[in-house]
């Protein structure tokens, strides 16, 4: 971990336990299955795959709120560092200031009951961050100026508002308590594509001017495009590729990336029939299939992809993959452009 990287997750592992059995072991599902990533501080990194590949089970595992198996996340924000894996109580608490996470439905997410400025001053009360309501109020009309929300608007309650209004309630709640670590699970999937774009600038406007570290999970990759940094690839529980968003979008390495990539609608009537769909559902991470994960669903498999599991292996500059044919697939990849 270098003094800039902000998470270092190392092998991380979430395993859950399905049912009970009279005999033998019951069935785990490996949500997470040995994933290592390092998000350096202030990127808006993205995590992508499909339904399933456990994207939200390893955000929450970066935030404490799922068990976490094996591994360790290293988290340092210049003023602490914790293991979050194996991180107490107290610090715990501590840390829940420092990392949020922003939900991805706007409409479950608010209480019906509360006010707006209720809504967002929960945070501060819980944690005993602010000491009068003076204090509290404060903070609460400065982070609803920064989300773009009015003095009027928190004397309302949530139903009176629009999915993007409501949004940016969740938004300046997850904030209020000054963070430095967001986790945001497909927090524009549920909105209009023009509304997405607002809530997608001012997440990047908050970012910067908050100097926050985003991990931004969507499935949605021309979302992805526009806003991060640097993307995750996960398929059934492991990462296939990580690159800065450029090279991952102009030069993909991986089959299942390219499938993705190649999925994106195009405005290009000459690229309708590029388009490399995949074939099949994601097999079940309680019985994943050997060798390289995504061998049963990729138009290249071979023999080697159905015994060994793929290295962990470096293509270019912050660019890595892992697939045993690389090399050979790159040359015949088309690339998109990012945004
Ligand atoms: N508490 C749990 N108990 C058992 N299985 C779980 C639990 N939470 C998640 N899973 C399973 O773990 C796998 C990964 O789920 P996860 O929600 O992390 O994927 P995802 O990529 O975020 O998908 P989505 O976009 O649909 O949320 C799925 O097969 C899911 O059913």
């Amino acid at each position: 971990m270098t003094s800039s990287t902000h998470i270092s997750v190392k092998d991380i592992g979430v395993h859950f336990t399905l049912g009970r059995r009279l005999i033998g072991k019951p069935p785990v599902l490996r949500a997470v299955d040995g994933v290592s990533l390092d998000i350096p501080k202030g990127c808006f990194f993205g995590l992508v795959g499909e339904s399933g590949s456990g994207k939200t089970t390893l955000g929450r595992a970066m935030l404490k709120a799922v068990p976490i198996t094996t591994g360790h996340i290293k988290y340092d924000d210049g003023d602490v560092q914790y293991d979050i894996a194996t991180i107490g109580k107290d610090e715990l608490k501590d840390y829940r200031s420092r990392a949020q996470l922003i939900f991805q439905d706007p409409y479950a997410a608010l209480s019906p009951r509360m006010t707006v400025r209720d809504i967002i001053a929960e945070p501060l009360e819980v944690m005993g961050i602010t000491k009068t309501r003076e204090e509290t109020d404060n903070r609460v009309r400065e982070i609803a100026a920064k989300c773009r929300l009015n003095l009027e608007h928190l004397r309302r309650f949530p139903h009176a508002f629009s999915g993007g209004q409501r949004q940016r309630i969740s938004i300046a709640r997850a904030l209020v308590c000054e963070p430095k670590f967001i986790v945001a699970d497909e927090s524009v999937a549920a909105l209009d594509v023009s509304i997405q774009a607002d809530i997608l600038n001012l997440l990047k406007q908050l970012q910067q001017d908050m100097d926050i570290t985003f991990l931004f999970i969507s499935h949605d990759l021309s979302v992805v495009a526009h806003t991060c940094d640097h993307v995750a690839v996960m398929y059934l529980g492991r990462l296939v590729e990580t690159a800065p968003t450029r090279s991952l979008f102009n030069a993909p390495r991986h089959p299942y990336t390219k499938a993705l990539l190649s999925a994106i609608p195009s405005l290009d009537p000459d690229d309708a029939g590029r388009a490399q769909r995949l074939s099949g559902e994601i097999p079940s991470p309680a019985n994943p299939p050997d060798g390289c994960r995504f061998h049963t669903r990729c138009p290249h498999a071979r023999e080697k992809c159905k015994i060994d599991v793929p290295k962990w292996r470096q293509m270019a500059d912050e660019h890595f993959v892992s697939c045993h044919y690389a090399e050979e697939l790159a040359e015949a990849s088309e690339p998109v452009p990012a945004g």
